[in-house]
């Protein structure tokens, strides 16, 4: 594409260094070392580090432009303008030509349940043929193709690279979790979404957003960016869970056609008849288009409401009930989450990805709901990330556990050592004990276990690795937990 045809959707900006006319772009890069001949360099200035100081680079890799926000001594035509973050999305929709105006969209937003109903929706849409694209915390996928990704809600190059990719690769419905770090960044701008969902919203992230109503704000661009227009063809839907106390906030975010879906307040779509137990749950799922009655194998209440706000935003997208119902049911469960470790013990061992106050909280009440002996918690918080949450986990675990072990999560920069004094300092009671170290704290909690305890190892979830400092080494919750087990076993 021509350099100046690429940047027709740009208003203003200055063209130094050289003349702009008649170059080509081969593809567009925000990281120069991904640079190749032809390209178009970003530069962004980031949190870590500011890309202007790789556009040499850029151009050494063969970029034949760049666009940049500052002043860059480079050889290459320049097109400078104000802001490149805000810049990204609107040329990258341009380079890889709008693919989400040609590709169904369903957002989910929310502070927890995001990857669970991306799922659950990936497996409804699957049940009705229906090819899928799917990105979020645990990978990419499109159809049955796996990728890496780094970021729940990845930056808009790779997000209108993976539309394009989608596209040309006949999926038929695309589904994204949008963290609200996302929303903020303005990664997903020239989204086109179809169908946007909500979860819930509690407390988590705070180290980036300044306060919960800055939080709140952030979730609810996903509902008021999803278009102003009438469009016969192109219905737009924003799906909310009333139950939650922001749903009201939410509603008058957008101006597209709301369904709401609960438990406790009258909604479109309902759960009622509700029959909790330790492997399954039963529900009626009372939705405008019928009642069906579900017999999944995902546990607790919080995942009743993951199957509401997935069938809710199924209905919207024409998928008959009766392939809804056939869709959850045949769900076993979704990686780390509530993930229950197989074997040969008589108590019982759960890897969970609860890493807020609210999903903690959801997920021992679910435990001491089926608990017919001791609860044992296994838990710590992610350092670099919200301090306030520390004190508010560790309270949650000390109220529903007879016991807790706090060890380390991802410590990242921090050390750990101030991570568990956060988590610890001022607690009342005294049945925990701390063990930094996470595969000493999984031996220790499967050593005390007896016969019908419940150990809820949290945090990590899905996640094969612990970042200590810079590095990533191999850990996986459930593995470790398997060893302990097996050791224990042969004792
Ligand atoms: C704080 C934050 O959001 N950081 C994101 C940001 O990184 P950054 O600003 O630090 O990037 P940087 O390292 O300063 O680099 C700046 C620019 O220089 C470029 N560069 C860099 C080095 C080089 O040699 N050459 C070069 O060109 C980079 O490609 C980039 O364009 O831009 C990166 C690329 O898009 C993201 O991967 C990165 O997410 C990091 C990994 C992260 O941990 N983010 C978290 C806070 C996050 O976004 N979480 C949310 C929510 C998760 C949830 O639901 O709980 C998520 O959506 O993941
Ligand atoms: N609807 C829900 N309400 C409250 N807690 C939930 C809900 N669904 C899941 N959880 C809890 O939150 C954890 C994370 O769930 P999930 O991965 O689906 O959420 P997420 O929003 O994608 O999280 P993240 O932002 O970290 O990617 C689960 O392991 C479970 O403990
Ligand atoms: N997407 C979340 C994941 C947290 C997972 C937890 N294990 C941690 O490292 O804090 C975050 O980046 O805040
Ligand atoms: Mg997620």
């Amino acid at each position: 594409m021509k350099l100046s045809e690429l940047l027709s959707e740009l208003t203003f900006y200055e063209e130094l260094n050289a003349p702009i006319d008649n170059v080509e772009i081969k593809n567009v890069e925000m990281d120069s070392r991904e640079v190749g001949d032809g390209d178009l360099f970003i530069c962004i200035d980031g949190f870590t580090v500011d890309g202007h100081k790789f556009a040499e680079q850029a151009v050494q890799n063969g970029a034949s432009a760049i666009l940049a926000e500052k002043d860059v001594s480079v050889p290459v035509p320049t097109v400078k303008v104000a802001n490149t973050s805000r810049a990204l999305p609107i040329v990258a929709g341009k380079f890889f030509q709008y693919p989400t105006k040609k590709l169904p969209l369903i957002g989910v937003t929310g502070t927890n349940g995001k990857t669970t109903v991306t799922y659950l929706l990936e497996s409804i849409f699957n049940q009705v043929s229906r090819k899928t694209g799917l990105i979020g915390t645990i990978q990419m996928k499109i159809g049955e193709d796996i990728h890496p990704v780094k970021n729940t809600t990845p930056d808009a190059l790779f997000l209108q690279r993976t539309f394009k990719q989608m596209h040309d690769e006949k999926v038929e419905q695309a589904i994204m979790e949008v963290s609200s770090h996302a929303l903020d960044l303005g990664r997903v701008h020239g989204c086109d979404f179809d169908i946007a969902v909500f979860t819930n919203i509690s407390q988590d992230h705070l180290d980036y957003h300044r306060n919960m109503e800055d939080y709140l704000h952030a979730k609810s661009l996903l509902f008021s960016q999803l278009g102003n227009s009438f469009d016969e063809e192109n219905k737009k839907y924003a799906v909310i869970n009333l139950d939650d106390p922001h749903a009201d906030f939410l509603i008058r975010s957008t101006a597209q056609q709301v369904v709401t879906y609960g438990c406790e307040h009258e909604a479109h779509v309902m759960a009622e008849e509700i029959n909790l137990e330790v492997t399954r749950t039963e529900f009626t799922l009372k939705t405008p288009v019928g009642s069906v009655r579900i017999n999944s194998r995902l546990v607790g209440t919080f995942n009743i409401y993951n199957m509401l706000a997935a069938s809710a935003a199924a209905i919207a997208a024409n998928v008959p009930l009766s392939e809804i119902k056939d869709a959850l049911e045949k769900v076993k469960g979704v990686s780390g989450r509530f993930e229950p470790v197989e074997g040969n013990h008589d108590f019982a061992v759960i890897v969970d990805y609860a890493h807020t106050p609210d999903s903690l909280e959801n997920v021992l009440q679910t435990i001491k709901g089926f608990a017919k002996q001791k609860v044992y918690v296994v838990v710590g918080c992610g350092g670099d990330r919200d301090k306030t949450k520390r004190p508010l986990m560790a309270d949650v675990a000390m109220n529903y556990a007879d016991h807790v072990i706090f060890t380390s999560d991802n410590p990242r920069t921090e050390d750990s050592g101030e991570i568990l004094s956060d988590m610890t300092d001022g607690l009342e009671d005294n049945h925990y004990e701390v063990i930094e170290g996470r595969k000493e704290a999984i031996n220790m909690a499967v050593k005390l276990a007896d016969t019908d305890d419940i150990i809820l190892i949290a945090g990590k979830g899905h996640e094969t690795y612990q970042e200590i400092g810079g590095t990533r080494y191999d850990f996986d919750d459930r593995v470790e937990a398997k060893k302990a087990i097996d050791k224990k076993g042969t004792l």
